[in-house]
């Protein structure tokens, strides 16, 4: 599924006039696909205020409203700006609305604006959308704030008014909405960590604008079934080497768990043979953990052996560290990854990634990035897509920037997101895990970001299942997640069971 600006989605509605289907077409398309997602919601005794803007938020909101009463609810229609403003479709609707017997009530009418919202169980923001500019004027702001004030379901038609759809804006005010209905693609700020409790929980509806006639647009989500239509299948007359034979460059005497992790959730993901290399005296504390993997040395490891490397987790930030690193970087041949304290000694040389001819992938957390950038966090967490976007493109590097919401970038400036994962991984170790997982991942994938994108919702799916099953977002360890993902192959393809 397409993840858009207010731009593209505007050009996907050009495109489908275009093609014939006219604004008034998919305003009804729009309003009637909201109102039967909405009222899933909604219980058949509830009172329900459908707030209208000037825009065609607004004109989603008569088709909303009229639905809703042909259904059989009690729905009232409020508009909330003068007669004159609402124009061009929205006023066609309007028309419609109004022709079916129904009556549109002002905002300007009400005199006890708080006794109004009291008698209300239900109230659905059809104020404005993906044209909202700016903080948001009266009287938009006076109705937002009454409604999050007062004590009653708050649902959103797009977007909850006031909540910018594209990145980077910090200050808004908006409607705190509890569910929003999602016309035809989702916004970037469904992804934001500032943007996204806005929304509330989120679902898409389809209007009816053809795939076919839809601009491209090179970001899209990534979800469990994507996975299963692109997993790497394990054929029967395979042997190790056929599934990859991986090196981890982590672990050191003080953070051995690191190393133990990745070797563990690469060798848990499918990967054929698993060598560490670590610190001398770090062995005995990670070949418990991991009695498959065998152990190379570091002064004399061959950095071209291998179908992947993943480096970096564990070994510490001095001036050894850096030299690793550096090392690592200008010699190895194949796929590399780079994560965690490795990413950190990174960032003086982060030209050298230009020169390397295959794959790099680099995994930061948002603090990492804004390292590896010069950014504050903030920044980062602001415009995540435009700067991954950017940093990708500029290092010619693929960059899985980790988060609540993890956006997976390839060099050429394509992205997936991934939403999958719980609170329970915010927690040391889930890193690592990722990285193990992702190295299979590489060694293993036709596609490099289809391989990467969906070693993210492995990771992100099966914390979700070990929560569901039994476990909760409090106690759930990285380890739980790694020995989950048995469980979670064996429900995604019955050839691999
Ligand atoms: N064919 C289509 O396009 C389809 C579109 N669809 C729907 O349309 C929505 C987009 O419609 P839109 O472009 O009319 O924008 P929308 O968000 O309703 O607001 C525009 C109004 O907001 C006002 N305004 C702006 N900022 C403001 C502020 N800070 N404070 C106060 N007011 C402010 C601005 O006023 P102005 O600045 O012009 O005076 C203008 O009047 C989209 O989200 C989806 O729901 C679907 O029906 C499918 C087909
Ligand atoms: N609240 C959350 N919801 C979903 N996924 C999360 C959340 N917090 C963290 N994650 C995921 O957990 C992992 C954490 O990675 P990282 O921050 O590198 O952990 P560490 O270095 O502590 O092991 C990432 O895959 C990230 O996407
Ligand atoms: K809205």
């Amino acid at each position: 599924m397409d993840i858009v600006t207010a731009q593209e989605m505007y050009e996907r509605d050009q495109a489908a006039a275009e093609a014939g289907l006219a604004g008034t077409m998919l305003m009804e398309n729009a309003g009637r696909a909201a109102a039967y997602d909405l009222v899933k919601h909604i219980q058949k005794s509830d009172r329900i205020i459908v707030w209208i803007g000037a825009g065609s938020n607004g004109g989603d909101g008569f088709v909303i409203a009229r639905t809703l009463l042909n259904l059989g609810y009690t729905a009232e229609a409020v508009q909330v700006v003068p007669d004159e403003k609402i124009k061009g479709d929205a006023a066609v609707h309007k028309q419609i609305f109004q022709a079916s017997g129904h009556t549109v009530k002002k905002w300007t009418d009400v005199e006890d604006a708080e006794g109004y919202l009291l008698r209300a169980d239900v109230s659905i923001d059809a104020m404005l959308g993906i044209g909202v500019q700016g903080d948001l004027r009266e009287p938009y702001k006076q109705i937002v704030q009454h409604c999050n004030e007062a004590s009653l379901l708050r649902l959103a038609v797009d977007l909850p008014t006031g909540v910018p759809a594209d990145e980077g804006v910090e200050e808004f005010t908006a409607y705190k909405a509890d569910y929003t209905s999602v016309i035809e693609a989702p916004k970037l700020s469904a992804f934001l960590q500032h943007t996204q409790p806005w929304y509330g929980q989120w679902s898409v509806v389809e209007i009816g604008i053809p795939s076919q006639v839809s601009p491209a647009v090179r970001r899209s989500m990534w979800t469990v079934e994507d996975v299963k239509r692109t997993l790497p299948s394990r054929d029967d007359h395979s042997h190790k080497g056929s599934h990859g034979k991986g090196l981890v460059i982590g672990g050191s005497l003080l953070m051995p768990g690191s190393a133990a992790m990745t070797s563990r959730a690469a060798l848990r993901s499918g990967a054929g043979l698993i060598a560490i290399a670590t610190e001398e005296g770090a062995v005995p504390s990670i070949s418990p953990y991991v009695q498959e993997a065998t152990f190379v040395e570091r002064e004399t490891m061959e950095l071209s052996a291998y179908d992947g490397v993943a480096a970096g987790m564990g070994i510490g930030r001095g001036a050894d560290a850096r030299a690793l690193v550096h090392h690592v970087v200008t010699h190895t041949k194949g796929p590399l990854l780079i994560d965690a304290d490795g990413l950190y000694v990174l960032k003086d040389f982060l030209g050298k990634l230009e020169k390397r001819e295959e794959p790099t992938i680099l995994t930061p957390h948002p603090g990492e990035f804004a390292h590896l950038t010069g950014r504050s966090i903030k920044d980062v967490l602001l415009s995540p897509f435009s700067l991954a976007e950017a940093f990708a493109r500029r290092y010619g590097v693929y960059l899985v920037l980790k988060g609540p919401s993890t956006i997976i970038t390839a060099p050429d400036g394509e992205q997936r997101v991934d939403v999958t994962g719980n609170s329970g991984l915010a927690k040391g170790g889930s890193g690592d895990a990722l990285a193990g997982i992702l190295l299979t991942m590489l060694m293993q994938s036709e596609s490099m970001l289809d391989g990467l994108s969906s070693g993210c919702v492995l990771h992100g799916h099966t914390a979700d299942r070990v929560v569901q099953q039994g476990r909760s977002k409090v106690d759930l360890l990285a380890t739980d997640v790694i020995e989950g993902l048995p469980g979670t192959f064996r429900t995604l393809s019955s050839s691999i069971t």
